[in-house]
């Protein structure tokens, strides 16, 4: 469990995180979302107790970072891909990690396996791909075995096959009981692998929801498709949704569920061949939820 009160960070005169506040349960995956500089890697930072927190605090397992006795088995972060020794392979690179942290070599081996990083482990981390750093992050973070998982930006840079490996690894750990927390400034990006999303802005917590609450909360469409399109329009506008014909038989309607479209096709006699909700995208929903941020930082930017 990861719990944030009132956390407050300013650099200067900058302020960075402007008293925030939010909890982040175990077993699911939760998003940490906003646009850039919003404050994400700050708290993240505040988190592991590489910066001092201007007030309020950051707890991990309910203590401090600084207070916690074997971090590693407590919390695992994945901050930077390339801040391992390019010379270094893979195994000595965790190796190294572990007998610093008073873990055995028999935690290389299963975090290695676990990332499927074992036939490579013998290779120099400096000819690896971003999508293998990235494991060889999770590798790192997962050593020792801990309930919490930090992880900045994991996505950037992956390719369609190491978003696919990232989101069911993270599903699974999330599964295993840990409290998962990742970093984003794209909904898109994390959409497909979060449960639960947090969306900061301006250093402010915007919103704090599942994803499921999120995506049903902007307006929808149902696309129906009928060989009686034009029979099926005017039921439906008689039931008082606006409908607007599309190309083959397919109608966009908005005012009414899909059940409601569905029996009334049915109850006209009326064949429909294919009925689905078309809703907002998350994305949208997230833009809107940022999107005085984003203006300000436009702004900001033309100045
Ligand atoms: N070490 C620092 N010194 C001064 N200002 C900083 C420092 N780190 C961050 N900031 C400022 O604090 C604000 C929040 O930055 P932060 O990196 O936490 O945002 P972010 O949400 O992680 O953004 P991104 O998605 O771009 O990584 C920004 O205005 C940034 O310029």
């Amino acid at each position: 469990m990861i719990v944030v009160t009132e956390l407050t960070k300013r650099y200067g005169r900058r302020t960075a995180v402007d008293r925030l506040s939010f909890e982040v349960r175990p077993g699911v995956v939760t998003g940490f979302l906003g646009p850039n500089g919003a404050g994400k890697s700050t708290t993240l930072r505040v988190l592991l107790g590489l910066h001092r927190p201007t007030s309020g605090s950051a707890t991990i397992g309910g203590r401090r970072y600084d207070r916690i006795r074997r971090p590693l088995r407590e919390v695992g972060a994945v901050l930077d891909a390339d801040a391992v020794h390019p010379g270094r392979t893979a195994a000595d690179h965790l190796a190294c990690l572990a007998r610093s942290n008073g873990l055995g070599a028999r935690r290389v081996r299963d975090v290695l396996a676990r990332v499927g990083l074992t036939d490579v482990a013998g290779r120099r981390v400096g000819g690896f791909s971003l999508g293998m750093r990235q494991r060889l992050g999770v590798a790192a973070a997962l050593l020792g075995d801990p309930a919490v998982l930090l992880l900045d930006e994991p996505v950037n840079g992956l390719d369609a096959a190491g978003v696919r490996w990232l989101r069911s690894t993270l599903r699974a750990l999330a599964a295993e009981g840990r409290t998962v927390l990742l970093s984003s400034h794209l909904m898109a990006e994390v959409a497909l692998t979060v449960d639960h999303v947090l969306v900061i802005g301006r250093g402010r917590l915007l919103d704090s929801a599942p994803v499921a609450a999120l995506r049903n909360r902007g307006a929808t469409d149902v696309v129906v498709r009928s060989p009686r399109a034009a029979d099926l329009a005017t039921v439906l506008t008689g039931l008082g949704a606006s409908v607007t014909p599309g190309v083959d038989g397919e109608l966009v309607v908005v005012g009414l569920d899909p059940a409601v479209v569905g029996d009334a096709a049915a109850r006209a006699a009326i064949p429909v061949h294919g009925l689905t909700r078309r809703g907002a995208s998350l994305e949208d929903a997230y833009l809107e939820l940022t999107g005085a941020e984003a203006e300000y930082r436009n702004e900001e930017g033309a100045a």
